[in-house]
């Protein structure tokens, strides 16, 4: 059992190696983190979906923005679209699964806003029609996915394709890019510098 155990947490560390030796990902993280801040200096919010332990890694997130992350400041408009289960119920029932998100981002999206898809294939067919969606809507379209990025690469505008096709492993890096997403776009709007940030934390 131990070397089950052990090697699971290699394997997690290796994923997050990779992720630290690809230099274009390091950009496409701040990218990402600069729009999002722009979404947010134009009055916009983040909406953001997957399925499984996706849905609530997009709850995770959406929970960081609208409370707060390292410090206390105003809360920022991001919604997942994964909670409201009447909504989920009767989209689902009377339309199908696939529509779950899609509608919602007719119902609520507007242009300028930002909408982040969490899939680990890529291919999950609900994530697929609310990316085709957002383009209707000129909503700007982010992914996370794993190393194929599925169907959902040539539909995002920015598309973090974490290297591994092993779904949780991949969940452990798109929480982790997350959340250092969550922290500039935070530092950005209302920081005092990363360098203050650290001495808070002790770092
Ligand atoms: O959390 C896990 C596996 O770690 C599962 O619940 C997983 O999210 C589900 O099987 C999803 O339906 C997978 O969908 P996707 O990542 O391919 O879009
Ligand atoms: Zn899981």
């Amino acid at each position: 059992m131990e070397v089950y155990i052990r090697a699971q947490i290699e394997r997690s560390i290796e994923v997050k190696q990779k992720l630290l030796a690809d230099e274009n990902l390091m950009e496409l993280i701040e990218t990402i983190a600069r729009k999002a801040v722009e979404v947010y200096q134009n009055g916009n919010k983040i909406l953001i979906s997957g399925n499984g332990g996706s849905a609530a890694d997009a709850q995770h997130i959406a929970g960081e923005f609208v409370n707060r992350f390292y410090f206390d400041r105003p809360g920022l408009p991001a919604i997942a679209l994964t909670t409201d289960t009447s909504v989920l119920t009767a989209v689902g029932n009377d339309y199908g699964y696939e529509h779950l998100f899609a509608r919602q981002i007719q119902a609520n999206g507007v242009a300028g806003d930002m909408f982040i898809g969490m899939s680990t294939s890529g291919n999950s067919s609900n994530i697929i029609r609310a990316l085709e969606e957002c383009r209707k809507k000129e909503i700007v379209t982010v992914g996370f996915t794993g190393e194929t990025g599925g169907k959902m690469a040539a539909l995002c505008d920015y598309c973090i394709k974490v290297p591994s096709v092993e779904t949780p492993r991949i969940q452990e890096s798109h929480i982790l890019i997350g959340h250092i997403i969550c922290a500039i776009v935070e530092e950005q709007l209302f920081g005092a510098g990363f360098q203050v940030q650290a001495i808070r934390d002790g770092v």
